[in-house]
Order: C-alpha cells, then sequence, then structure tokens
C-alpha cells in the first residue's frame, strides 16, 4: 500500500551475485522525517539494499524512487547529488585534512565556483565559501564538535571521528540520510552519544534516515519503523514492539546462534 507521507520507495527490489540472490523481491517505504532501521543476521541483504539505493549495484529487478524520481542506473556522484548521503562502516573521512575542511569537503557538490574560476570570480566565490562555512559551523555546533575544529581528522578519537562522519554527510544537505553501522566499534558511552546526537538531528532537521545495525537495543530505542531481513527476504516491517515479537524475527536471529 502506499504510503500518504512516502519520501523513499522501494518496490520489488531484486539484486542477484551469479547463484546467490542477496536480495528477493523488497519492498518497503521510508516516510519524511522518518527514522527507519533494517535489521536482520549476516549475510541478510542489508549492505546490498544499502548499495542499491545509492548507485553502487544495479539490481536485475524493482524500482527505488525519491519523491517520484527514479534512482535507477544512475551513478552515485548522481545519486548523492539528488539527495541521498551515506555514512561509512569504516571512516569515509579524509585524515590529514582538518574537520573543517572535511565537512567543507562533503559540501563540494553544492558549490557553483569551482578553483579556476574562483580567481577570475573572487568576489562571488569569497561570498559563497562564507555561506558554506556558516552552514558548516551550524553543523558542528549541532553535533557539538567546536573543540576538533582544526585538528587533522586522522587524529581524532574514534568516536568522535564517527561524529565528523555523520557532520560530512550533513553538509551534504541530503534528503535522506544512509547510516551504515554508526555505533560500530563503540563503548556503551559513546554509543549512548551517538543515540542522542542522532535524534538531535532528527529533531533539528527533520531528515528522514536508514539506519544498518547490529546493535538491537540502539534501533528498538531509535527507530520508528523496522524491516527485517532474512536471506534477502523482508520477513516484517513495522514498529519495533511489533517486530521484536515476531516469530520469523525471532527464529531468523535464534536460527543464527544456533
Ligand atoms: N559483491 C558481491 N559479490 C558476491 N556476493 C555478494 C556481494 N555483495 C554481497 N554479496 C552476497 O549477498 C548476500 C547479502 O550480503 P550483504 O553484505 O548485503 O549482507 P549484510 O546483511 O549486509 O551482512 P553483514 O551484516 O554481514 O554486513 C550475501 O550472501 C553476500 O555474500
Amino acid at each position: 500500500m502506499e504510503r500518504v507521507n512516502s519520501l523513499l520507495s522501494v518496490r520489488d527490489l531484486t539484486l542477484r551475485f551469479g547463484g546467490v540472490t542477496a536480495l528477493d523481491s523488497v519492498s518497503f517505504d521510508v516516510d519524511r522525517g522518518e527514522l527507519f532501521a533494517v535489521i536482520g543476521p549476516n549475510g541478510a541483504g542489508k549492505t546490498s539494499i544499502f548499495n542499491c539505493l545509492n548507485g553502487v549495484y544495479r539490481p536485475q529487478q524493482g524500482s527505488i524512487t525519491l519523491d517520484g524520481r527514479s534512482l535507477l542506473g544512475r551513478p552515485p556522484a548522481a545519486v548523492a547529488a539528488m539527495g541521498v548521503a551515506r555514512t561509512f562502516q569504516n571512516l569515509g573521512l579524509f585524515g590529514h585534512l582538518t574537520l573543517v575542511e572535511n565537512l567543507m569537503l562533503g559540501r563540494h557538490h553544492l558549490m557553483r565556483t569551482g578553483f579556476f574560476a574562483g580567481m577570475f570570480w573572487w568576489g562571488r566565490a569569497k561570498r559563497e565559501e562564507i555561506t558554506h562555512r556558516a552552514a558548516v559551523e551550524e553543523i558542528i555546533e549541532l553535533l557539538e564538535l567546536e573543540p576538533y575544529r582544526k585538528m587533522p581528522a586522522g587524529m581524532l578519537p574514534y568516536g568522535v571521528a564517527k561524529r565528523a562522519e555523520l557532520g560530512r554527510a550533513l553538509a551534504m544537505e541530503p534528503r535522506l540520510l544512509l547510516l551504515d553501522e554508526p555505533v560500530a566499534g563503540m563503548n556503551l558511552e559513546e554509543t549512548e552519544d551517538t543515540a542522542r546526537y542522532l535524534l538531535e538531528v532528527r529533531r533539528e532537521l527533520g531528515l528522514a534516515m536508514i539506519l544498518v545495525e547490529h546493535d538491537m537495543s540502539l534501533v528498538m530505542d531509535l527507530a520508528d519503523r523496522v524491516l527485517a531481513l532474512d536471506f534477502g527476504v523482508a520477513i516484517a516491517t513495522g514498529k519495533p514492539s511489533e517486530i521484536q515479537d515476531d516469530p520469523q524475527v525471532v527464529e531468523a536471529y535464534l536460527g543464527g546462534a544456533r
């Protein structure tokens, strides 16, 4: 059934690698401002969904639309320019650049004046730079990254670097943010901090987010709705409380543990 407030619509998505069906006719919607989680045991197809959404993989069948416009067949840079940003399990920051510079790079596709044009249109480039700096500073404030502004990203403590990575994705001003295991490798305190920042981002920016995460308590705390996958098949979609007690979901996880 079509959802009234749907931003992303995925229908019958099927992705195969040789004999392996990584995604088997998966359908779901993500609403505007919604925090949507994708869960499932190892190899269930979570990363494959992200890779289809951002143009890295080309599914054999199905459709993906963002606000009615198809994302299929577009290269990752074009999908990003349409407003889909992604954070990575392994950090995607440039280690030798400062945090501010990394965030400025996140805005690159929004900049109209290139380097050489900037030499001739100095005034315009300067004004543009000021606008972009202001946007980056707002993100730094939102994520409480002020103390680290000038630090090379490679020197940031792990939890802070993950937050900076979130900041880089936000700097793109996305309409949909894909979060790939945002608390992987974090201790309890860092995990709780991340949850707080994600809720803050949603509250302040009203951004739609898809979260792929193994930490089930985080998913249950944060997500509005959850999609559970098993062997590439969508076995359940619903509120966290509904998913938690779903017999197929319980079996998928216990089956994996056995
Ligand atoms: N590039 C690829 N080539 C071949 N098979 C792949 C490729 N990417 C994924 N697969 C297969 O597709 C299936 C789904 O993998 P995927 O990485 O999407 O699962 P996942 O749920 O993200 O797993 P994990 O939780 O371990 O990260 C697996 O069987 C995997 O081996």
